[in-house]
């Protein structure tokens, strides 16, 4: 766990006595966390931990009831989603709705000419700048496994297909941070192996926070491992450490009891 001599600029992340009160109750409960760079970090924790809640103060959809963020050395904490997306820091399918009626390259396309014109979606030149910006599309689709779909309709896609292409809009915006919520959710085996090995390979020359209930996915991904339990920091380590500390293993087989009753 960070201590206080820990030098800052080690990490690109970092947040100190994060909590956030919901009415009577404080969903995450005075949370520190540092994500070094260049490495995945997962947040895990049973059920109702506040991983979602520290997910959302981390990424800026949520103001914090106390605490401090900081991002590549600056406090962020009062800052908005759209400005630290502009210096980096970008939670997968935030700005990257997938427009469904468009081509998965037309996607992806549109995604890139939004990072070279500054956040705006900027149609009367479109024609002109899409063009220009087709091999960059083509080569980050081959990236995410879609090169071959690239002129189907997003819509289209089956829903694993379609998360890759989401992670594509994203990457189009050269993120250094990814934010990633829950990235497998409801997807079958195959689609689990193949956006698995996407964000190992995203993550060689980026920083991925993310929030995912697939433990044999964060034990294989993962260098960092944050275990939230009722809102508050129950261990961090490797996969190997938590997962032997014996509070960590009390906290899931509570959540098991509790499913069972
Ligand atoms: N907007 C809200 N208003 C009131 N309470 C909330 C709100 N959001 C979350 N909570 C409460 O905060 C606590 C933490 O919830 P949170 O969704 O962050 O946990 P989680 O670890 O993501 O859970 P899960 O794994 O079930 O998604 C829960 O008790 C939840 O009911």
């Amino acid at each position: 766990m960070m201590s206080l001599q820990d030098d800052q600029a080690d990490y690109i992340l970092t947040a100190r006595g994060l909590t956030k009160v919901f009415g009577g109750i404080t969903a995450v409960d005075n949370v520190d966390l540092a994500v070094r760079p260049n490495t995945i970090h997962a947040l895990i924790g049973p059920n109702g931990a506040g991983k979602t809640t520290c997910f959302n103060l981390l990424s800026k959809f949520l103001q914090p009831s106390k605490g401090k963020i900081s991002y590549a050395g600056k406090d962020i904490t009062n800052e908005a989603p759209a400005t630290i997306a502009r210096r980096g820091m970008v939670r997968s399918f935030q700005i990257s709705a997938v427009f469904g009626d468009m081509s998965v390259l037309e996607n992806v396309r549109l995604a890139l000419q939004r990072r070279v014109h500054g956040g705006s979606f900027d149609f009367w030149r479109s024609n002109k700048c899409l063009r220009s910006l087709e091999d960059e599309a083509v080569s980050l689709l081959d990236d995410v496994g879609l090169g071959d779909l690239r002129h189907h309709r997003a819509a289209d896609l089956p829903y694993g297909r379609k998360r890759g292409l989401e992670i594509a809009t994203t990457l189009a915006l050269d993120p250094k941070l990814l934010l990633l919520d829950e990235p497998l959710a409801g997807m079958g085996q195959e689609d689990i192996g193949r956006t698995s090995e996407l964000i190992a390979r995203v993550a060689k020359t980026r920083t991925v926070l993310m929030v995912e209930h697939n433990l044999s996915v964060v034990a294989t991904l993962s260098d960092t491992i944050t275990v939230l339990a009722r809102g508050a920091v129950l261990a961090e380590g490797t996969y190997a450490e938590v997962s032997r500390n014996p509070a960590v293993i009390e906290a899931y087989i509570g959540e098991v009891d509790e499913a069972h009753e």
